[in-house]
């Protein structure tokens, strides 16, 4: 029996109305999920307010209103709690729910704005491989222990967090490695979480459709770090500027890593090839398979990680050498005429940018470099001319189309990225709506030993037109392509 006090611990609370000795059933933030003997919590959202549904939970039986605003009308038996900020007030309440599982395994959060799928999946990897019980929350999937569920955010809802926690150390598992996203601290869904660790991989430009402006992001992200104990690790890029901004207030023990710069964990890289790259890390070298330097960067985050979790450098090392690159991350076939089509989930302007110079990097001759990529709709307008702009100083030929157009009309969102391409470039962008057409126009032009890179949607498995999602695979359109045309 869970008591409305026991999960109230800690919650920051303006006042009370009824009792909050009552026994209740689940904790909920969508009065549309609210059944007999709930707990509702009212959000202010982005797109409605949950105050609003304070009527409607309580007509589904809810027993207790958790709110910022106590409604009108008060109901005989229902128990109002009145608190400052009832996002932070549903992630304490979560985490009291499901008994603090953050406390009970060690929790690693990935933030940046690229690189957070990447670094979590691949030390998930990691860990297993070194034999231990690991999670991952991630954008591509959820792993509890050798259980995958489906994600539906980078970052899910507090609840969501807890309940999974609670599953993977009711599983054994030891270590999980979460991404943590802007939208995700902003929204308070990791308070009250016990990282034991925190990570940040770099920041560019996104999100500015959600944030006011960078300082904002920047100062969101920064938060993060803010709040992770004396206890726990915080370790950053430094040869990111906004790396030692991270580091600022934290009262963890700040670790760095970089490339260019001295840093705590150092990485050089050697040798680059299209099928991996040589580094050398503690004066060791090692081969691994994923390619780019921004990838050095990711497996240098990694390596300090596990070894600031207990690892032995030399196997870390082994086990590095051996991961394969993330699902729809620069992940490639190379066709019988020798055409390489390159998926990659690049959708802000450094991932592009780093992915296209790594392609131009490993070009051996005159290969042409054909660029598939367009932008998504209901997300930051500003990166659109920025990409488009991108896209065509570095690649040879260019077909602007479709990512998830969502609500906004698709052609609208083309000529917005078209209007970065300076124009001694025009004649080498053409664009093309539907991105299977897009794809095939791309494989067409191949010629041998030209590379096609499909840019944006990565490992997703959908096209989200008109709010409606159409099966889609990058990968899979490109790879039958490519097969029909004989190419
Ligand atoms: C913009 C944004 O982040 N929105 C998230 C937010 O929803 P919202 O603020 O729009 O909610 P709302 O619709 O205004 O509703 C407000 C409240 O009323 C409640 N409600 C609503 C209707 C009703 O009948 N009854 C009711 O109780 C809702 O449950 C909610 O509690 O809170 C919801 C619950 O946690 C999220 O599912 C939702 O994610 C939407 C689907 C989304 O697309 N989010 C993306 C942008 C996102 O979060 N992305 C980041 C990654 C980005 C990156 O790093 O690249 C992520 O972590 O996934
Ligand atoms: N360390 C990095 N620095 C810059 N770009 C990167 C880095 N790692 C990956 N990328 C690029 O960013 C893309 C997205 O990588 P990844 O999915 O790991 O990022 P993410 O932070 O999880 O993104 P999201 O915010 O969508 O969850 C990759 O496909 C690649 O093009
Ligand atoms: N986590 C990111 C993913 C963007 C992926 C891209 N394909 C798009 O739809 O814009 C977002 O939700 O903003
Ligand atoms: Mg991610």
């Amino acid at each position: 029996m869970i008591l409305l006090k026991d999960i109230l611990y800690k919650v920051t609370i303006e006042s009370v109305v009824g009792s909050t000795s009552v026994a209740i059933n689940n904790l909920e933030f969508d009065s549309r999920k609210v059944s007999l003997n709930d707990v509702f919590v009212a959000i202010k959202g982005t797109v409605s307010d949950g105050h609003q549904f304070i009527k409607k939970a309580a007509d589904n039986g809810a027993l207790a209103i958790i709110c910022e605003i106590l409604p009108n009308t008060i109901v005989n038996g229902i128990t109002y709690v009145q608190v400052a900020d009832s996002h932070e007030a549903m992630a304490i309440m979560a985490a009291n729910y499901y008994n603090n599982p953050s406390e009970e395994l060690k929790l690693v959060g990935i933030t940046g704005t690229n690189g957070k799928t990447t670094v979590s999946t691949l030390l998930y990897q990691l860990f297993k491989k070194a034999g231990m019980e690991a999670g991952l929350l991630s954008t591509v999937k959820i792993m509890v222990g050798n259980t995958e569920y489906k994600a539906t955010h980078t970052t899910p809802d507090s609840l969501t967090i807890n309940n999974y926690l609670r599953e993977m150390v009711d599983a054994g598992v030891e270590f999980c490695f979460m991404e943590v996203s802007s939208h995700g601290i902003h929204q308070k869904r990791t308070e009250g979480l016990n990282f034991c660790g925190g990570v940040f991989t770099n920041l560019s430009h996104d999100h500015l459709d959600y944030h006011k402006n960078f300082a904002e992001y920047r100062d969101v992200k920064k938060s993060f770090f803010d709040e992770l104990s004396g206890k726990a690790f915080a370790l950053v890029n430094v040869d990111d500027k906004n790396g030692v901004v991270m580091l600022q207030n934290t009262k963890a023990k700040k670790q760095t890593y970089a490339l260019k710069t001295y840093a705590d964990f150092k990485a050089q890289i050697l040798e680059s090839q299209f099928t991996g790259q040589l580094l050398k890390i503690k004066n060791q070298e090692l081969w691994v398979k994923l390619i780019g330097g921004f990838n050095a960067y990711n497996l240098l985050a990694i390596f300090g990680t596990a070894k600031l979790l207990g690892l032995k450098e030399l196997e870390i090392l082994q086990i590095m050498s051996t991961l394969e690159s993330v699902d729809g991350r620069f992940q490639y076939l190379i066709s019988e005429k020798q055409i390489t089509a390159i998926v990659d989930y690049a959708h802000t302007p450094d991932a592009l940018k780093n992915v296209l110079e790594t392609i131009n990097g490993i070009r051996t001759g005159n290969e042409e470099v054909i660029t598939v990529v367009g932008c998504g709709g209901d997300r930051d307008a500003q990166k659109r001319p920025v990409m488009g702009n991108i896209a065509a100083l570095l690649s040879t030929k260019v077909i602007f189309t479709s990512d998830n157009p969502r609500s906004e009309n698709p052609e609208k969102i083309i000529q917005q990225i078209e209007a970065g391409v300076p124009p001694e470039h025009y004649k080498k962008t053409i664009s093309i709506t539907n991105r299977k057409e897009a794809i095939k126009a791309a494989c067409q032009m191949a010629q041998e030993n030209d590379i096609i890179l499909i840019a944006g949607k990565g490992h997703e498995t959908y096209q989200e037109i008109n709010g409606e999602r159409f099966d889609f695979d990058d990968f899979k359109i490109a790879s039958q392509l490519l097969k029909i045309l004989n190419k």
